[in-house]
């Protein structure tokens, strides 16, 4: 026992051995509070003989839950088989919901275990859809308010009925309709988002005493960590899950609460122990990572703060290098600085043999950009966490959406983002006229294709598109079915393949074939050894499904008799008969060979993908395409793939497969090894490195526009100031532009610096060579305020230089597309050849270059000209052009990049974000 309570101080030994009971642990910054977390479940395992499956931790992202597990595991020495549960909330909801959701069930209605969980892009079509089917015009209620707003009152478990009770305007009535909508067609579809996952376990656990009490009796020992960011459904499901015994114990700080915006309530760590009156108190003040100077600038910060229990934070890492202060003239330099300092830091680190981290932190994901461009120049590689992440490209996500298919075909999102991808003749018109007639009869748009199919209600032409993309999801299920040759040889005959888990009820389509022009042809260029594909593949496909086995498998099928086109002149149920027969005979003589699946076994996830990149003509359309990027999305369709072999090796099913893929967040993208990390502030908390950079201190950026009217949204800012400045182990770095160009505008405009920085004492804080005016007034060596006619933090005035009156950014969201058409590019000379850079003659952005630019401080500094040399192609598209793609519609250039063939143009499209083009093969035409 001794060696776990080890290395720590007498309140963590208390964090670790109060077991029993309520305790809130009330950790402050870098204190301890992971190492506490895992001892203690080690001491239970170890010292207390507890069961290691009966103990439940619940962490903040899937990065920390891995972490915890492996280091309970290594101080557990692997003894144990059974394993402490370490989850995320939504996973363990998830978890909880695939094994319970059905006792929620009445007479057969309600979700069902193979529910689809929502991403914000499948919520903003079921919203854009409630706005149509409502009449209301998506340019007056944006869909991302409309579901803002729907998520805040999950969030706060309100209902559409309540909503709709408390609305005061037009507006907020609007919502509440939209809600109801919206709630009604995730239930159709069978799906769940993000806030349903808690939502629904709580009423589960609530609804059902049966499964609330198998849950208490399982989990006898309960953790939660980050418990100042759990909002209202979380707070209820801990306490269900924490039933009467109350082993409970929740770590967090209320200095550290940065998630209101997801309905967090600070209230439920500073109110614990009125909800368990027994508490336990214990409070780990002592950091452990930062220097003092780090530690007292950060406190001092907080201290602001009214809502707070309190901790003096201690260390006895003395002293400490200065916070360092940075003021550059814009935007652009602030970031060459930070790339500068970077470089110099790796340098010094590479030369003393250490392992160099740092971390650039900014308030928002938009703030990227520019560091980014500068880190290239400077040729240092960097690790951005957030941003476009793999799962959210346009070709994953599509694929991602072809398995949501299979796996609940009543997913009319997902449905409906693949019906037509590739193009396959299902136009606009045949899928509205699906949707009026699911929503009419309630059917989800699979089974309304289905009745459209039997009872031939749309042109033939369009049916038989239909009956082609329902045949592909229908032959991808089948590969997943236990009982495949049964279910292969019963589809082909024409009987349909019922799987019990999910309740459709479908039939083979009757569609005809006499529009003679439509290709009803699959592409079988990739083969599993089974299809349904034409006629005329057959018997190869059958040759094939012997592999590795008997050399006598007949392979001369009747080939009409797998055709679903073919009309079949013989009896439905002795033709279904005979092929079963035929079919489970063949399945029966071969012979299973090692590292092969035998033919009739389900097929592994890997295959799945492989099956329907191929057979739906994804691949072979972006071949076709021919264009790099068209290659580069194949590379990623490939990299799904081995992303599910990786998953199939875990274990995995396509449904654990999808919750994983769904519930990947920005966060877990962190990588511990990056010497160099970009990341947001939010993202940032839990991790350390030894120096850290904060940049855009600016009011308007940093405390956000948004809660510079409201007093408890600026503690959370500042609490999230507070998060960033104790992330920094050895080296703290503040920067600010003062000049920074916002969204749409030509010229930059003035800044006024962060009320946080005046909120550090001036005597822990050294310039690094801010250039112009901002130097004196650091020299003078009075400590700054806020506001007073202060003038301390540079020129909080904008009008100083004559730049106009004084403005706040208006930065509206943390949308990357915030980035105005006119922002410049790696292609254009940086803003630093106006402030005495020189023009780049070595490499490009070369520590001279940057030294010979702060040498030029004190000169005089013109107004920053930030205007890009106006790149334009032979066809006129130039910066700002709006054009129209063949595939992704209309957009907004955004930046044009090389020339001639080489030529890059990124565009901003409406409907599918983001898109990096070579010109020559992108087919934009100019609007
Ligand atoms: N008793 C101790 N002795 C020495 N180092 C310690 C001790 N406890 C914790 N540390 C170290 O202090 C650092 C911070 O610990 P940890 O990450 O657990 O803090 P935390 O409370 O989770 O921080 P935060 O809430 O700020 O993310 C780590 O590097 C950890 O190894």
């Amino acid at each position: 026992m001794q060696h776990l309570l080890d290395q720590m101080n007498p309140q963590q030994r208390e964090g670790v051995l109060q077991v029993d009971g309520p305790v809130l642990l009330l950790a402050g910054a870098g204190s301890g509070k992971t190492r506490v977390i895992t001892h203690r479940i080690a001491y239970l395992i170890q010292e207390r003989g507890v069961a290691a499956d009966s103990i439940l931790a619940v962490t903040f992202t899937n990065k920390a839950a891995k972490e915890m597990g492996e280091r309970v595991d290594k101080l557990i020495g692997h003894t144990s088989l059974a394993k402490p549960l370490i989850a995320t909330f939504h996973s363990l909801c998830v978890r909880i919901l695939r094994r319970d959701i059905e006792a929620m069930r009445v007479n057969g209605i309600g979700l069902t275990k193979s529910f689809a969980i929502y991403d914000e892009n499948d919520q903003q079509a079921v919203v854009k859809q409630a706005l149509k089917r409502l009449g209301i015009d998506d340019k007056q209620l944006k869909p991302r308010v409309a579901l803002g707003r729907i998520s805040w009152a999950k969030n706060h478990m309100i209902d559409p009925q309540e909503y709709f009770l408390a609305s005061a305007n037009p507006l907020e009535e609007k919502i509440a309709h939209i809600f109801e909508s919206y709630k009604k067609e995730l239930f159709k579809n069978n799906a769940l988002d993000f806030d349903d996952l808690l939502l629904e376990a709580v009423r589960l656990l609530k609804s059902s005493s049966e499964v609330r009490e198998r849950y208490n009796r399982r989990y006898q020992y309960l953790l939660i960590d980050e418990y100042q960011d759990t909002n209202r459904p979380q707070y209820e499901l801990m306490k269900l899950l924490a039933g009467t015994r109350g082993n409970v114990c929740v770590v967090g700080d209320e200095d550290q609460s940065i998630y209101s915006w997801r309905g967090a309530d600070i209230k439920n760590i500073l109110e614990f122990e009125k909800d368990f009156p027994e508490t336990k108190v214990i409070r780990l003040e002592q950091n452990y990572r930062s220097t003092q100077n780090i530690l007292e600038a950060a406190g001092a910060v907080v201290k602001n703060n009214v809502q707070r229990k309190g901790k003096e934070l201690f260390t006895t890492r003395e002293g400490g290098s200065m916070i360092g202060y940075y003021e550059a003239p814009d935007g652009e330099n602030e970031a060459l600085f930070i790339a500068d300092r970077i470089q110099t830091y790796l340098r010094e680190a590479g030369q003393k043999e250490d392992a160099p981290r740092c971390a650039v932190l900014y308030r928002t994901n938009s703030q990227s950009r520019l560091v980014e461009e500068a880190l290239r120049r400077y040729q240092i590689q960097y690790h951005m966490v957030g941003g476009f992440s793999f799962y959210e490209r346009a070709e994953v996500k599509d694929l991602l959406s072809y398995l949501k298919l299979v796996q609940n075909p009543r997913d009319s999102i997902a449905l409906g983002r693949v019906v037509n991808s590739p193009a396959r003749g299902i136009g606009k018109t045949t899928m509205e006229t699906l949707e009026r007639m699911a929503l009419s009869t309630g059917l989800s748009t699979w089974d309304a294709i289905e009745r459209a199919i039997q009872e031939q209600l749309l042109p033939a032409r369009a049916l038989t598109a239909l009956a082609g993309f329902r045949r592909l999801i229908l032959d991808a299920r089948a590969m997943l079915g236990s009982e495949f040759a049964e279910t292969l040889a019963a589809d082909a005959a024409g009987e349909e393949a019922v799987d019990e888990s999910v309740e459709f009820v479908g039939q083979e389509e009757n569609a005809s074939t006499e529009d003679e022009n439509v290709d009803t042809s699959f592409d079988t260029s990739f083969n599993f050894g089974f299809d349904f594909g034409p006629s005329e593949e057959i018997s190869t496909i059958a040759a094939e499904n012997s592999v590795g086995s008997d050399s006598d498998v007949d392979t001369s099928f009747d080939a009409a008799a797998f055709n679903p086109f073919a009309a079949s002149t013989q009896k439905h149920e002795t033709r279904v008969s005979e092929i079963k027969a035929d079919v489970v005979a063949k399945v029966e003589t071969s012979t299973r060979v090692d590292g092969f699946r035998a033919p009739g076994d389900p097929a592994t996830l890997p295959e799945l993908i492989k099956f329907l990149n191929d057979r739906s003509g994804y691949i072979k359309t972006l071949e076709t395409e021919g264009t790099p990027e068209a290659f580069s999305r194949i590379e990623n369709l490939k990299e799904l793939a081995n992303a599910a072999q990786d998953a199939q090796e875990r274990g995995e099913t396509l449904a654990t497969f999808l919750d994983h893929a769904a519930l990947v967040s920005d966060v877990d993208q962190y990588n511990a090894d990056a010497r160099v990390t970009m990341m947001t502030l939010h993202a940032a908390k839990g991790l350390e490195f030894p120096l850290v950079f904060l940049c855009g201190m600016e009011e308007g950026l940093f405390p956000h526009s948004r809660t510079l009217q409201d007093p408890s949204g600026l503690e959370e800012e500042r609490r999230l100031c507070y998060v960033g400045m104790t992330r920094a182990m050895d080296t703290l770095i503040l920067t600010r532009a003062r000049y920074r160009r916002r969204y749409g505008s030509d010229m930059p405009e003035a800044s006024i610096a962060s009320r946080f920085l005046e909120e550090v004492p001036s005597r822990l804080v050294e310039d690094l060579g801010s250039p112009s005016d901002t130097r004196s007034a650091w020299n003078s060596g009075r400590e700054y305020g806020y506001g007073g006619g202060n003038k301390k933090w540079g020129s909080r005035r904008g009008n100083d230089d004559g730049y106009g009156s004084e403005k706040h950014y208006n930065y509206e969201d943390e949308d990357q597309s915030a980035i105005g058409p006119s922002s410049s590019s790696a292609a254009k000379p940086k803003s630093g050849l106006q402030f005495g850079i020189k023009a780049n003659t070595g490499a490009e952005g070369s520590i001279d270059n940057i030294a010979s630019f702060f040498g030029a401080r004190g000169q005089k500094i013109d107004r920053p000209k930030l205007e890009v040399p106006d790149q334009k192609s032979a066809t006129g598209i130039r910066n700002g052009s709006r054009v129209r793609h063949p595939k992704y519609g209309e957009g907004t250039v955004f930046r044009r990049e090389g020339d001639g063939d080489d030529a890059k143009i990124t565009v901003q499209f409406a409907q599918h974000g983001v898109k990096k083009l070579v010109e020559k093969f992108a087919q934009l035409e100019r609007l």
